[in-house]
Order: structure tokens, then C-alpha cells, then sequence
């Protein structure tokens, strides 16, 4: 529609421009007739004076003549003129009007036989011809009249002459204006076709950018609407694009988003519209989709098209994409519903592990109005003193006694009822309110840790776990809060450990490794959690100030199955970096059987005892349990 706009509105100032062009033009042709028009008066007005400049000087030449009525005289006075090109015939009349003498240049240029009665000087012009006539006085009284008649063609010459001479100059400057007005308006089309591809194409991948995106949309919904097909809208979102530009930089950011979008394009048809609408999220929109299985094809072929890593400069980079689908008309009856959708379903495929495609369906927008109730809920949790924290124990393998705790978050809500931390935490995540939240919890922590550390019962304990979240990680006030908390409270530092994901410290290996630098100096242990699922190498581990790993549940929960294998290699790998080891999510005596002749050190899982509130802690902590036989 917008490029309709467009060729109209450059028709309509081609029009202009013609207009303008036309309407010199005529100025110029007005301009050049009064020129000529003047040009005319004036030349006839110089023929006129100049004649009877001749007129007179003959006429004082001539009164000797009229006096004596001497007819020779006269004729030698006139043949003066023909000195004078452009006097045809000339006549000197005595006072009585009868003629003296006359003089003709050619036979057919006869003068009148009598003066014309004229008191005075006078002038009179034909179209061919202009006649002079000029009294002859003597002593006051008039004696005699002389007449010239000259020819106008010599005017008439010059006339033309300067008429093509002003044609020439006026055709000149009306053919300069013409160049000139052209080359402005190419260089305002050139002007505008500029400004049109910045405001519709992404200057860093060149792919058409939102504005075109809106454009090619509305028309392709038009089009389906015509044709009665649908259009299939994907959103695509790059997973940790952010980590390759905090980590290698902007530049390297723009350049993978440059082959990210080749890619796109090699792999998908060249009737499918790629657009990028936003730092790391490209859409595409196909129309129409001939069958049922096309979206889902679409979306698979562009995860199989990312899977392969990409090549920037010394650095293999795998890039992965969380993809929303969304159809029109079937689950969107307009532009704005069929991208909320796509969101809504991109939002899905990147909560349920990223690297993935979801198909939008209505009940997704239920969920997300769930997930908006919650975040409205959480966000007034603090406040309303509805958290609380469970702690969960973990067992040293060789001693079988409590040597740890985990602190973990719980959320009853008064509208909701009692929420998992699994479904609050992300959902604290994305709405910042993971920040507060976890002072809140660490505060309490440390604060519960210190009246139990004073009160003798963590004589066994090594330390209370408390878990880190990613945005915490990024938190620049994060240790000024940590060691104001441990000071305000007086729990000692060796008492606490940070338990930060394996998935979130390799988000940013950099910025975290000088936080856990920083963790490592303040005197608090360091655990990674979730280990097994973050991709992390060796060369990374042995660089990073940590004192345990714990394996992932999922893996725990695979042994003596599948799981085995990775979990021995995984405490292989950590007591080869003098590294602890603890399993988590153990819940049957074959798990601990295997994981206790496999090395693992520590072992947390209901198997031994699930979360639980500080009073009923504090009664396990005082009873000084034997949970397993030494
Ligand atoms: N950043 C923060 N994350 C927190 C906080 N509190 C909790 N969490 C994280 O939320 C996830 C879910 O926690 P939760 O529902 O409390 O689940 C924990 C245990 O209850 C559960 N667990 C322990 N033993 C077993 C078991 O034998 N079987 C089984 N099915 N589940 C078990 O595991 C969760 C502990 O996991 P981990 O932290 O990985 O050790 C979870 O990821 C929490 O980390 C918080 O305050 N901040």
C-alpha cells in the first residue's frame, strides 16, 4: 500500500516538475515578445529621429533654394541623401505646397506631387514605409516644407535579427533550466530513494527491517483475504545472542546477525518474505501454505539451517533459535493478533529449553495472561510477607550426617495458592523482581544460618547453600550487598555457598569468572549447579575459583541407567580438578548405591528428607541424624 503511496506521490511531482517547466516556459515567452516589442518601438523611434535629424538639415540647406525658387540646387541638396541607405525618396516643397524638386531612389518610389498641409514636424509610419516631414523657416516665416520616406525594411532586418537572438538565448536558458530541474529532481528522487531504504531496510543484515515488515504483511493478509489462503507468520529469536556481544563484541554481533540472515535466506524459498525487526529477532512470513505440515516444516528447516556453528573469525559460535508460529486467519484475524501470537508461541519454545519451534494456540494466550496474573502477584510478595524458605539437607557419603544445607525459595500466594519456585523464579527472571527477591532470600538465609550458627547447631555444617539467578549475576551490586548481609547478620563467610547454574555462568564466562573471583576472595564457597546441561569445557572448569559441582537432577535420575555414564564421568572429571561432588534429586537406595561406588561425595534428594520449614530443621539439626551408614 505504501509503496502505491510512493509511485503516486512521485508521479504527482513528476507533474509538478513538468508544470513548472511549462509555466517557464511561458514566462520566458512573454518575456521574449515585449523584449521585441520594445526592441521594435525603440528601433523605429531611432530610424524616426535619425530621419529627421536629415530632414532638418536639409531643409536649412535647402531655403537658399525655395527662396530663389532654384529647382538645381535643390536636387543637389537632396542627392546628398543617397548616402543614406534606408531613405527611399525625399521632396522639397515651396510655402504654397507645390514641389521644388525631389529625389528617388528607385523609379517606383514616387514622392506626392503636393506637401502635405502640416503646421509642424511630423511623422508618419505603413507597414513598409515611415515619412518624415519638416517645415523649412526663414526669418520666422515658413518657405517650404521637406519630406523623407525611408524603407522599414532595414528595421525589419535588424528586428529579425534580434528576434533570433532572443529565440536563441530564451531556447538556451529555457534548455539549462530543463537540465537543471532534471538533475534536481533525479538528485531529490536519489534523496528519497535513500531515505526510503533507511526507513524500510535493516542496514546491518540489508533484509527489509519493521516498518517494511508492517508494509509486506498488511499486504500479504490482503492477499490471503483475496485468495481465501492463509499466511503462516514465524518470529524467530536467536538464543544467547546476547552473550556473543558481551563477550566478543558488537562487531562480531553484527556480523554473526549478517550470517545468520544469509543463511535465512539461502534456506528458505525466495517467495518467503525474511525481515529483521530487532536486535536478535527476525521474522518470516510465508503465503500462501499449501498444506497442514508447511509451518511446521518452515520452522524445522530453519533450526536445521542454525544447527551447523558458525564461523567468525578464530571462533566456531553455535547459534540456536527459539521459534513462534502463528497462522492466518485461523488463529489471528489480524496483523496484530498473528504477531502477539507468534510471540506468545516464541515465548513458549524459549521457556521449554530454547532451540525449539511452538505453534500458537488460543489456550497459550490463557497461560500468558496466567503468567501476567503471576508477575502482578509477585511482584506484591515481598511486601506482603508471603515467601518463605525451606531448607534442604545434604549428606557427606563418608561420615552419612548432615554436612549442608540448600535454601530454597517458597511462594504462597492469597489469590493463586502455593506457586513452585520452578514456575515464580523464571517469571522473577524476566520481570527484574529476581533482584529484590534475592537479597530477600539471602538476607534471610544468613540471617536463620547466624541464630543457628550461635545456637551450636551447624557444628557439622559446612555451609548453606543459597542459589543465584542470572540476572543477580549480573547485578553490578551484587557482592556490596552479599558482604553488607554477612556483616549486618554475622554469619561467617565460610558458612555460605553460592550455588549459580552451570547455564548462566557460561552465558557470560567472563564478566562471571571475575564475580566469582570476587565470591572466592570474600571467603564464600562456590558451587555450580545443574552440571551436566551448560556446555561448560574443561579449560573453563580449571580456571574457575569453585569448590563443587552438582550433578544434574536429570542425570541423577537416570542411574544405574542411562545416567551412569555421565555421572562417573562427571565425578571423574571433578576429583581429577579436586573438586566436590554432590548428587541431587536422589530418591531410591540403588541411586545411592551407585553413586556411592562411583565417588560422589555428597548426596541431597528426597530420599534423605525433602525441603523443609526452619522449626522443623532446627529439631533435625539438634537431633544430629545418621542418615546413612558410614
Ligand atoms: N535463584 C533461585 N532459584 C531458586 C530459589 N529457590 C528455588 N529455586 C530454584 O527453583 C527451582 C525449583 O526449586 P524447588 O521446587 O524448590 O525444587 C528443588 C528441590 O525441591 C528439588 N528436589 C530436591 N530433591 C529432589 C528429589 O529427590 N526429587 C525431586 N523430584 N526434586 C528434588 O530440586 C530443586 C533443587 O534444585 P537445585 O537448585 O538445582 O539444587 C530449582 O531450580 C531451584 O534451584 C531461590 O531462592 N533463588
Amino acid at each position: 500500500m505504501r509503496a502505491r503511496a510512493r509511485n503516486t506521490t512521485r508521479a504527482l511531482g513528476r507533474r509538478v516538475a513538468h508544470l513548472n517547466m511549462l509555466a517557464a516556459g511561458a514566462a520566458l515567452a512573454l518575456a521574449g515578445i515585449l523584449l521585441i516589442v520594445v526592441q521594435f518601438i525603440a528601433l523605429r523611434g531611432a530610424l524616426v529621429d535619425d530621419l529627421q535629424v536629415q530632414a532638418r538639415i536639409v531643409g536649412s540647406n535647402s531655403s537658399a533654394a525655395l527662396l530663389f525658387q532654384d529647382r538645381r540646387a535643390g536636387a543637389e541638396i537632396l542627392a546628398g541623401l543617397a548616402a543614406s541607405p534606408n531613405v527611399q525618396s525625399a521632396a522639397i516643397y515651396g510655402p504654397a505646397g507645390a514641389l521644388l524638386t525631389s529625389y528617388q531612389r528607385l523609379p517606383a518610389s514616387a514622392v506626392p506631387a503636393a506637401a502635405p498641409p502640416l503646421p509642424a514636424p511630423h511623422h508618419q509610419f505603413s507597414a513598409r514605409h515611415v515619412e518624415v516631414t519638416e517645415p523649412v523657416v526663414a526669418n520666422g516665416a515658413r518657405i517650404g516644407t521637406v519630406l523623407i520616406r525611408a524603407t522599414m525594411a532595414p528595421l525589419y532586418e535588424r528586428l529579425a535579427s534580434f528576434t533570433g537572438f532572443t529565440l536563441v538565448v530564451a531556447a538556451g536558458s529555457y534548455a539549462l533550466a530543463w537540465l537543471l530541474v532534471a538533475r534536481m529532481r533525479r538528485a531529490v528522487q536519489r534523496a528519497e530513494d535513500h531515505l526510503h531504504y533507511l526507513a524500510h531496510v535493516d542496514p546491518i543484515t540489508a533484509l527489509p527491517n519493521r516498518n517494511a515488515f508492517n508494509d509486506k504483511l498488511a499486504t500479504a493478509l490482503e492477499h490471503a483475504d483475496r485468495q481465501e489462503t492463509s499466511v503462516v507468520l514465524l518470529l524467530l529469536d536467536l538464543d544467547n545472542f546476547k552473550v556473543v556481544n558481551d563477550t566478543l563484541g558488537h562487531n562480531s554481533g553484527d556480523a554473526l546477525l549478517q550470517m545468520v540472515a544469509r543463511r535465512l535466506t539461502d534456506t528458505l524459498r525466495s517467495t518467503d518474505v525474511i525481515c529483521r525487526i530487532g536486535g536478535d529477532e527476525f521474522v518470516v512470513i510465508v503465503e500462501p501454505h499449501e498444506d497442514e505440515t508447511e509451518p511446521d516444516a518452515v520452522a524445522r528447516k530453519i533450526l536445521h539451517a542454525l544447527a551447523a556453528p558458525f564461523q567468525l573469525e578464530h571462533h566456531l559460535l553455535y547459534v540456536s533459535a527459539s521459534i513462534g508460529v502463528n497462522v492466518y486467519p485461523q488463529y489471528a484475524h489480524d496483523e496484530q493478533a498473528l504477531m502477539r501470537g507468534a510471540d506468545t508461541a516464541m515465548y513458549y519454545a524459549k521457556n521449554s529449553g530454547k532451540n525449539d519451534y511452538e505453534t500458537f494456540k488460543p489456550e497459550m494466550e490463557q497461560l500468558a495472561r496466567k503468567r501476567l496474573k503471576l508477575e502482578a502477584n509477585l511482584r506484591r510478595a515481598l511486601e506482603r510477607n508471603e515467601l518463605s524458605l525451606h531448607y534442604q539437607p545434604q549428606i557427606d557419603v563418608r561420615s552419612g550426617r548432615m554436612t549442608g544445607l540448600e535454601v530454597l525459595t517458597r511462594w504462597t500466594c492469597p489469590e493463586l495458592g502455593p506457586v513452585s519456585p520452578a514456575e515464580f523464579i523464571p517469571v522473577a527472571e524476566e520481570s527484574g523482581v529476581i533482584v529484590p527477591l534475592g537479597r530477600w532470600v539471602l538476607q534471610t538465609a544468613c540471617r536463620q544460618a547466624a541464630a543457628w550458627h550461635r545456637a551450636g547447631l551447624l557444628d557439622e555444617i559446612s555451609h548453606v547453600a543459597v542459589n543465584l539467578s542470572a540476572c543477580q549475576t549480573r547485578d553490578s551490586d551484587l557482592m556490596a550487598d552479599v558482604n553488607a548481609i554477612l556483616g549486618e547478620t554475622g554469619l561467617p563467610p565460610a558458612l555460605l555457598e553460592l550455588e549459580i547454574t552451570e547455564g548462566v555462568l557460561m552465558e557470560n564466562v567472563h564478566a562471571n569468572l571475575a564475580l566469582m573471583q570476587q565470591i572466592q576472595t570474600a571467603g564464600i564457597h562456590l558451587s555450580i549447579d545443574d552440571f551436566g546441561t551448560g556446555y561448560s569445557s574443561m579449560a573453563y572448569l580449571k580456571r574457575f575459583p569453585i569448590d563443587q559441582l552438582k550433578i544434574d537432577r536429570s542425570f541423577v535420575n537416570d542411574v544405574p541407567g542411562d545416567g551412569a555414564a555421565i555421572a562417573t564421568a562427571i565425578i571423574a572429571m571433578a576429583h581429577s580438578l579436586n573438586l566436590k561432588v554432590v548428587a541431587e534429586g536422589v530418591e531410591t537406595e540403588q541411586q545411592v548405591r551407585f553413586l556411592r561406588e562411583a565417588g560422589c561425595d555428597v548426596m541431597q534428594g528426597y530420599y534423605f528428607a525433602k525441603p523443609m520449614a526452619p522449626e522443623v530443621l532446627e529439631r533435625l539439626l539438634s537431633e544430629r541424624r545418621q542418615f546413612l551408614a558410614a
